[in-house]
């Protein structure tokens, strides 16, 4: 992973559509969704419970649920579309290129393995390996996010909920992948806890060279940390772009509204609020544009087409009617 060069694109995402089929419909969760990410850079997706924030997490795993589909677009990684590939070449590629550390380490780790167990048998799924090497290998990731050696065999019921997601992200690290999805990894923890993990992943991303993917609801904590951030509202990014100049300059009355609404920088939020209303039923999504019903700027238009995301300047797209024809600027 050394000598990258800065600027290449790592994951492009292009027009993703994806979704749940169910008896009365299709679930529209991700829906035209678009995005680069470059090789080491930081990608916040931040949004409301329901987004669809976590399924097209999943969609770039290809770990989607059994009623899930990917219906159109392409996610090209280190130039090949991962929608096409078959599930042999796509095991090839998940934890060893593109890995996760999942919404929630208290249920993602198994209670009757212990730590040093759960992360050698992800070496050994891969790849031909001696058990002492395998071990080795282990005990350095553990090593990477603070874990001493002799928390090899603890299980994870005698770990603090901090340690078992520093748990996570080293079974995440431990193959030396390119991408690293991060799902809320540090929602349930307390705000110390919380910090102390997220230094230890921006200087691990610094020294290891991977990027990062990181969902949350929590817009506050990402504006520090991102390098570039998508805003998801009801299935769509309505505003992506370097996230200094989104947070400086917010454009989508919903990132507006998500911005206002943020208790403090470092207080602990809970959920996010500061706009009326609900997000839409993803079952039956409103015509035109999602966010229509709760905007306190709707026009008529709003109410019939759908805005699609557009250049405000190189660095920052939004889609609103609002700012239709900013790209001319
Ligand atoms: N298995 C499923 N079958 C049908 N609909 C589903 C299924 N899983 C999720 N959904 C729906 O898909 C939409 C997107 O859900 P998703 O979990 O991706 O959102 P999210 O932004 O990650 O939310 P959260 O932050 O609560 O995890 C929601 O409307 C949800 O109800």
């Amino acid at each position: 992973m050394m000598n990258r060069q800065k600027s290449e694109q790592l994951l492009q995402c292009r027009n993703l559509v994806a979704g749940y089929r169910i008896k009365s419909g299709f679930v529209h969760a991700v829906d035209d969704v678009s995005f680069d990410l470059e090789r080491g850079g930081f990608l916040g997706i931040a949004g409301e419970s329901g987004c669809g924030k976590s399924t097209l997490a999943f969609a770039i795993m290809r770990l989607l649920k059994d009623n899930a589909t990917i219906e159109n677009g392409s996610l090209f990684f280190k130039g090949t579309d991962l929608v096409g590939l078959r599930e042999e070449e796509m095991k090839k590629i998940r934890w060893v290129d593109i890995s996760m550390a999942f919404q929630s380490a208290m249920n993602a780790l198994n209670p009757v393995l212990s730590i040093g167990e759960q992360l050698t048998d992800v070496i050994h799924a891969h790849g031909e390996v001696r058990q002492s090497e395998a071990r080795d290998r282990a005990i350095e990731a553990l090593k990477l996010v603070d874990i001493p050696r002799d928390r090899f065999n603890s299980y994870p019921h005698q770990l603090s909920g901090g340690m078992k997601q520093r748990v996570m992200i080293a079974m995440a690290l431990i193959l030396n992948p390119d991408l690293i999805i991060m799902d809320e990894p540090t929602t349930a923890l307390d705000v110390v806890v919380q910090r102390t993990i997220i230094e230890k992943i921006q200087e691990l991303r610094k020294s290891l060279g991977f990027s990062v993917i990181f969902i949350t609801h929590d817009l506050s904590l990402l504006v520090e940390i991102s390098d570039t951030l998508a805003i998801m509202y009801a299935g769509k990014i309505v505003e992506y772009g370097n996230s200094d100049e989104l947070f400086n300059m917010p454009l989508h009355p919903y990132t507006i509204g998500l911005m206002n609404s943020f208790p403090s920088l470092t207080g602990k939020i809970t959920r996010m609020g500061g706009i009326e209303g609900k997000p839409p039923d993803l079952l039956n999504p409103p015509e035109g544009c999602r966010f229509h019903p709760r905007c306190p700027h709707a026009m008529d238009i709003c109410e019939k087409s759908c805005p699609a995301l557009q250049k405000v300047d190189p660095r920052h797209s939004v889609a609103c009617f609002l700012h239709k024809g900013a790209e001319n600027l």
